[in-house]
């Protein structure tokens, strides 16, 4: 018995994998504390309550236990690992249980098709595999980092390791449970060949055909750069050693990440082949490895694949060099206008301003513009739906692209808006602020001059608060909806709500805000230094634009034209038949 599965997560896919493999059966899945009882459906015979820690070995116990009985002789058990309706053990819940399944009330599980497995695997189901006498054999080729951390964890989980190598006997470092052999000896040991070197060095490969013949080949193998070949690994290696079945996968996990376990990070493993049952039986050694194997169709998916890992944030890039020539232009411009202005014209030197006052205003500045670039490119589609008249044309590839990295986007100016906040909660501490308040009471007080109270000063300034408190808030709870723990718990129609009318409601306030802010001041003429007006006033230009353009949108006439054709309705159903033939650029 294998040490494997004993340490595997509990879930309940192991009950069900389990139950669909023997056929029609009882599963009850529970996550929660209670006592599970294995039972063989047909004669409703009991055999005993397990732990849920405990429920995958107890299973594997009984499993053998079950098959050195009279019963191996008749046709195969069709056992299920149930748990009770009530949490405690005992005979009365599985009773309950029982009579409930008699009663129609607890769902028959169709009969699933059995894993197909090749003769040289020990058994057919991953649990029985596990359950075995023999376990299955697996082929690594190569020794190195990867091969020794992938059979390591594979002989953890219960699976027999042979490594091909080209210098058996001086291989070091390996696990002690594994043999090691020249590559043509290993190769007849499994129909399963891991092969864990690198793409350079598969020329040997071809020398193996023979042996290899029929076997499935899985290609972990990387790049150093990103399309460095005409074709992928996996193909390069299907076409160097015909009549195998190669699959691509684990090239997303490090064998540092094998040896350590923490997986958390890189849990899925893509995989893809042209021979589905190959796929299927490479699937089951990464779930058996506790990864989730994600099927990417066929080899001509390798590439994409293959590319996977050596890409650096691809959905960030965009939105982060445009937030970094924001903050530097808004940055500079806000120096022209208050630092460099004073020193030529006044001769004072205000380059105290430089680390808190100039990036609080570049913070906000940024925020509010990348909000307003979220939704810019909703607005920009409609107006092109709108003008073509119809939604069966691609949009350009920069719209698709601006489209895609909205969400980082809106991260990104999330983190500006944080910033601003943080920047604007350490103003009373502030020299600078400090003294020219007191400045401001000792002039009062010399001058005998009172300083009235203004109501609208001080609706002004309780206005501009609340409204970028407001706005803050709402941009937080869009950040919280982004996460894809969050997101995937609401429907489709939920996700849209809160980003598209709570997004559009966050645009308004923080909008509000800053024009509140700016008061009287922004149109002044007085306020502009060497022609250029405050950073605010260029900072709304985007937002103002776009809420204008959407206010439009949403005029019935024009919003009714937009849903139809985003419905499908066209104004000249040729044109889109002539771009469907090609006719006309997308
Ligand atoms: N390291 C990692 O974290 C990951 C690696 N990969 C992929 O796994 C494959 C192996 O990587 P890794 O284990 O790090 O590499 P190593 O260089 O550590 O090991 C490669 C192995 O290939 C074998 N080999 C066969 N022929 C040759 C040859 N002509 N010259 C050199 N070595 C040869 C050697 O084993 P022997 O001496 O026994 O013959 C060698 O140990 C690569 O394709 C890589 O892209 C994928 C994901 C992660
Ligand atoms: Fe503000």
């Amino acid at each position: 018995m294998g040490n494997g599965i004993l340490g595997q997560k509990e879930n309940c896919a192991l009950d069900r994998t389990f139950a669909q493999a023997q056929g029609p059966s009882t599963c009850v899945p529970s996550t929660k504390q209670e006592s599970y009882f294995l039972y063989d459906v047909k004669t409703e015979n009991a055999f005993f309550p397990c732990e849920p820690s405990l429920r995958s070995g107890l299973l594997k116990l009984s499993v053998a236990k079950h098959r050195s009985t009279e019963h191996r002789a008749a046709s195969p058990p069709s056992l299920a690992l149930v748990a009770p309706c009530s949490s405690g053990a005992g005979p009365q819940p599985l009773q309950k249980h029982l009579s409930r399944r008699k009663a129609g009330l607890v769902a028959e599980l169709p009969p699933a098709p059995m894993p197909v497995m090749e003769k040289t695997s020990t058994d057919a189901s991953p649990l029985t595999m596990h359950s075995s006498e023999k376990q299955e054999t697996v082929c690594i080729f190569g020794t190195g980092d990867f091969g020794r951390s992938l059979g390591l964890k594979m002989l953890q989980c219960g699976y027999s390791i042979v490594f091909g190598s080209r210098t058996p006997g001086m291989s070091s470092l390996l696990p002690s449970d594994a043999e090691v052999m020249s590559y043509s000896d290993a190769a007849q040991k499994s129909d399963i060949i891991i092969i864990t070197i690198h793409r350079e060095h598969y020329d040997f490969l071809t020398e193996l055909t023979e042996v290899l013949k029929g076997k499935i080949l899985v290609d972990v193998s990387n790049n150093l750069k990103i399309n460095q070949y005409p074709e992928s690994n996996a193909e390069y290696l299907a076409q160097l050693v015909p009549g195998t079945h190669v699959v691509k996968a684990f090239n997303t996990i490090s064998a540092w990440a094998l040896q350590s376990g923490a997986l958390d990070a890189s849990r899925q493993v893509f995989i893809c082949g042209n021979d589905s049952k190959a796929k299927q039986r490479v699937m089951d050694v990464v779930r058996s490895l506790g990864l989730t194997p994600l099927d990417k169709g066929s080899l001509m998916a390798a590439n994409e694949i293959e590319n996977y890992p050596l890409q650096l944030f691809p959905m960030w890039r965009f939105p982060f060099y445009l937030s970094a020539v924001l903050c530097v232009f808004f940055f500079f411009y806000c120096v022209i206008r208050e630092v460099i202005y004073p020193y030529v014209y006044e001769k004072r030197d205000r380059t105290f301003r430089l680390p808190i006052s100039i990036p609080n205003r570049v913070f906000p500045i940024a925020a509010l513009t990348l909000l307003a670039l979220v939704y810019l490119p909703g607005v920009v589609a409609a107006i092109l739906q709108l003008y073509r008249g119809t939604k069966y044309r691609r949009f350009p590839d920069w719209l698709d692209h601006w489209m895609l990295c909205r969400k980082q986007l809106g991260l990104i100016a999330l983190g500006f808006a944080f910033l601003h906040v943080l920047y604007t909660l350490v103003i009373p501490i502030r020299y600078y602020v400090r003294w020219t308040s007191n400045n401001r009471t000792i002039t009062q007080v010399i001058t005998k001059k009172e300083n009235p109270f203004s109501t609208t000063n001080s609706w002004l300034s309780d206005s501009y608060i609340a409204l970028g408190m407001l706005g803050f808030f709402l941009f937080v709870l869009l950040g919280i909806t982004s996460l894809p723990s969050v997101s995937n718990m609401v429907n489709w129609r939920e996700f849209r709500f809160v980003q598209s009318k709570l997004g559009y409601l966050t645009l308004i306030l923080c909008t509000a805000h800053t024009l509140v802010y700016g008061g009287k001041r922004f149109l002044n003429p007085s306020n502009l230094v060497w022609y250029l007006p405050s950073a605010y006033v260029i900072a709304l230009i985007i937002p103002c634009t776009v809420l204008v353009i959407k206010f439009i949108l949403i005029l019935p006439c024009i919003d009714k034209t937009l849903m139809r054709i985003r419905q499908g309705w066209e104004r000249n159903p040729k044109y889109s038949e002539s771009s469907l033939n090609g006719k006309t650029d997308i």
